[in-house]
């Protein structure tokens, strides 16, 4: 396959922008809010990037084009493939399976077979994109198979993968009828992040347990084919961040401050305000912190008007059955507390089905004395990350859930379980009394943590080990075209107990290169 000319190509389901097809068939474009663009942009910049995604519309087909310093290469999507590659097995399949089956994931065939063709399209893109030996990262569970067909199609490029998203337990993750595909293709990588070490150390235990492949601390050696040497894939966590400096900024800005007061006037300046941010998904446990929040009104432990609370939840994946059926019941809990403890003019809980943008978040993190993240499974929770960035004036409070992968670094939070409702209501009552003393003391261990790692430092650290990875010389090609779905090289059943072997959560102990070393 013929080589491309980006020493440095990123590979998403999504493009970084916001793609508008104007009347007279014009393209306009804006940037997507979110971290992974804002971190990659300068090295994209610098390097002359390709960015491989899909651009949200359905069919649309585009040469590649030049847009915010970088060359974006659009993957077209047909309806079917959104319904089954996206809709269906990243976001009904794979999605739930990752995420603690929180809602039973579905299985099917057809599905399986879109994911395959649609990955190999994405891969192939990615391959012409490439420069000869150059960089491929690789993201987030919607993309598990790219690594493995990049890797036959181009043995000559460096390949990383990182998944925004949890690996599950060995035990849920081999429900998966297509478990060996899948392990295969993230090991056609040089590296795999994970948000926490536990999901490292997850993927590892499936790699043990599905493969016959030698597994040492964070490594597993593959071994070469066609005459090729054998390869070193390392799995390790790498948390992601925000942009945090910026983010502070934003929270800082006169205007952003003064839109923080009017927020607290227009709900009738509360004593307490607590609030929630979440795409509308059934992971984030909305519904939990309904009910807490509900029965701390039922016993009087709060009032209305003299508390209230803000619940942002931003349209996600509408078509997905399981999201219908989450806004019917988040949408029916609200109005019945409403219905309930508000008066008029006086909500209990002001529910916004919208998305905003980044000035007004940053308003409403100021404007909040408590913010709630309740997620049943997350792998990361970057709103908690966000509100802590906002808070320079060491104001507020945060009730975080430990089913996240942000509980990890964030100790200084009060850290709640969920499910129980009871302990849920009594941390929310404990931010919502807690003394100035204590609460500026959490937010500033809270604030350490996150000003440090921000997204360049994440970005930093992935690539930097990617760069320490030596791929094969790139004079040899394999002999044949990738071919997903084969047969894996032994079964469950013929191979040997893997129990006795443990994984580690430890992160690996040789030297981790520091950002300046690395960019
Ligand atoms: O792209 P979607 O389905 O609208 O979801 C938003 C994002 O949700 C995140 O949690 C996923 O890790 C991303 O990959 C995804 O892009």
């Amino acid at each position: 396959m013929p080589a491309g000319e980006h020493e440095f190509v990123v590979v998403a389901n999504r493009l970084p922008v916001d793609i508008t097809i104007e009347d007279d068939g014009s393209l306009s474009w804006e940037r997507s809010p979110g971290g992974l663009v804002t971190a990659l942009a300068p090295l994209m910049q610098k390097n002359g990037g390709g960015w491989v995604g899909w651009s949200g519309k359905v069919g649309f087909e585009h040469e590649p084009f030049d847009a915010e310093g970088m060359r974006l290469c659009p993957v077209p999507l047909s309806e079917g493939e959104i319904a089954r590659y996206y809709e269906g097995f990243s976001n009904a399949t794979l999605w739930p399976l990752y995420h603690d089956v929180i809602v039973p994931p579905e299985f099917h065939r057809a599905w399986w077979n879109t994911y395959t063709s649609v990955n190999r399209r994405f891969a192939t893109a990615a391959a012409e994109a490439v420069a000869p030996g150059g960089t491929v990262w690789v993201h987030d569970y919607q993309l598990q198979l790219v690594p493995s067909v990049l890797r036959m199609l181009r043995p000559d490029v460096k390949i990383g993968f990182f998944n925004h998203i949890p690996f599950p337990p060995v035990e849920i993750f081999t429900q998966l009828p297509w478990r060996h595909q899948v392990v295969e293709g993230l090991l056609g990588a040089d590296l795999v992040g994970f948000q926490r070490p536990g999901d490292a150390s997850n993927f590892l235990r499936a790699v043990r347990r599905l493969t016959d492949l030698q597994v040492r601390g964070p490594q597993v050696t593959v071994p070469g084919r066609w005459s090729r040497p054998d390869r070193a894939v390392r799995a390790q966590a790498f948390p992601i961040s925000i942009d945090s400096t910026a983010f502070e900024e934003l929270a800082r800005r006169p205007d952003v401050l003064e839109r923080a007061k009017q927020i607290r006037v227009e709900l009738g300046s509360p004593d307490v305000l607590l609030l929630g941010v979440d795409r509308l998904d059934y992971t984030k446990g909305i519904r939990h912190r309904l009910k807490a929040f509900g029965e701390l009104l039922e016993d009087g432990q709060l009032r209305v008007p003299e508390a209230c609370m803000v619940q942002v939840a931003s349209p996600s994946r509408e078509r997905v059955e399981q999201y219908k059926t989450l806004r019917d019941e988040v949408e029916v809990t609200v109005g019945r507390i409403n219905g309930d403890y508000g008066a008029l003019g006086r909500a209990a809980v002001h529910y916004l089905h919208h998305s905003y943008p980044a000035t007004e978040m940053a308003a409403l993190y100021r404007a909040a004395d408590v913010m709630l993240v309740t997620s049943l499974r997350d792998g990361m929770n970057l709103v908690a990350k966000e509100y802590v960035a906002a808070r320079s004036d060491l104001g507020g409070a945060l009730v975080l859930s430990e089913f996240t992968g942000a509980a990890d670094e964030l100790t200084h939070a009060l850290t709640i379980n969920p499910h129980d409702i009871d302990g849920t209501k009594a941390t929310v009552m404990r931010a919502v009394n807690m003394d100035r003393k204590e609460s500026r003391r959490r937010m500033r261990g809270l604030r350490r943590r996150v000003m440090q790692h921000d997204v360049q430092r994440w970005a930093d650290d992935f690539l930097g080990y990617l760069a320490m990875s030596v791929p094969p010389p790139p004079d040899l090609r394999p002999p044949e075209t990738p071919r997903l779905g084969t047969q894996p090289p032994a079964t469950d059943e013929n191979r040997p107990d893997p129990t006795d072997e443990q994984p580690t959560d430890e992160q690996p102990t040789d030297e981790q290169p520091t950002s300046k070393e690395t960019t």
